[in-house]
């Protein structure tokens, strides 16, 4: 991997700057997700700067997405009233012009979610962020998971993130051990976060969340990849406080909180893979 030509918009300083736009303009995030996940990325995002709204009500969600700077779409704990829901926040934002992002959560896991993931995949995502398996899965490759755990490394899902990019039109982040961001064409990896952050749950969630806070102030690319190293960073300063998994979503919190751009040099890598 090298970084010699990466654009600074996708560097660590571009990653700062972006994280500085975000803690300035506070923007309203547009949350329909999961039981598991809400209070944890309402935490993060409130830590990172942003200002969130968990809105899933089929009343109201198309006049929130109005109201909203972005909206992340997460299928955790799913049932048709919240799917209607989906639908409607997701084609409201495409029609409104404002990025949303798809974490399909367990995709591959049921017939009905991994149908709904990829329903809500043609819907104009800015941004769609998964673990390998899920990101597997939604491309229509064999290999995909049996839960809302990855069965599979990201360095297995790079292929099937790039051809999940250019079917829908989404950029494609996938999370593991290293992150990848495609557009179907540049390939860029950030290495951070640490080997506990699985044994915490919702804290793929709470990222795709972040994601969404990025794509506010950033175009999806540079979104995506911003935020994964605020995140990855983020995390490592927090996995070497803690004693455990327990106490992690708080450190992390209190680490994105603190968040600085020697930290988030020291803590995060961003490599620019292809074009090589
Ligand atoms: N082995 C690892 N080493 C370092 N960081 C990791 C590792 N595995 C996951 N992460 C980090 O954990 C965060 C969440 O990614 P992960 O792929 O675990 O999401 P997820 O499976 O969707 O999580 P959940 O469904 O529990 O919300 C990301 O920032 C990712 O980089
Ligand atoms: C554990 C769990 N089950 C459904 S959603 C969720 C949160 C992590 O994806
Ligand atoms: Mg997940």
């Amino acid at each position: 991997m090298s970084n010699q030509t990466i654009p600074s918009s996708l560097s660590i300083e571009g990653a700062a700057e972006a994280l500085a736009a975000v803690r300035d303009g506070r923007p309203l995030v547009h949350n329909i997700t999961n039981y598991v996940a809400m209070t944890v990325s309402a935490n993060v995002l409130l830590a990172v700067g942003a200002s969130p709204a968990m809105i899933h009500a089929v009343e109201e969600v198309e006049d929130f997405v109005a109201i909203a700077s972005a909206l992340v779409v997460n299928i955790g704990t799913l049932s048709e009233p919240w799917v209607e829901g989906m639908r409607r926040a997701s084609r409201q934002a495409a029609a409104l012009g404002k990025p949303w992002v798809l974490d399909p959560v367990g995709c591959g896991a049921t017939p009905y979610r991994t149908g709904v993931a990829a329903e809500l995949s043609k819907n104009g995502p800015a941004i769609i962020r998964g673990n390998a398996s899920e990101i597997i899965s939604l491309s229509g490759a064999a290999g995909g998971g049996k839960g809302v755990d990855s069965t599979a490394s990201s360095d297995a899902a790079v292929e099937a993130a790039r051809a999940l990019a250019r079917a829908s039109g989404a950029v494609v982040a996938v999370t593991g051990a290293i992150d990848y961001v495609t557009d179907g064409e540049r390939l860029v990896a950030i290495e951070g976060g640490d080997a506990l952050m699985p044994a915490s749950t919702a804290l793929g969630c709470a990222l795709s969340a972040t994601v969404a806070a990025f794509a506010a102030v950033r175009p999806p690319f540079e979104a995506a990849v911003a935020a994964l190293a605020v995140y990855g960073a983020a995390g490592a300063e927090a996995a070497a406080r803690v004693k455990g998994p327990g106490h992690l979503p708080a450190e992390l919190c209190d680490a994105l909180y603190a968040l600085d751009a020697a930290t988030l040099a020291r803590r995060a890598a961003i490599s620019l893979v292809e074009p090589a």
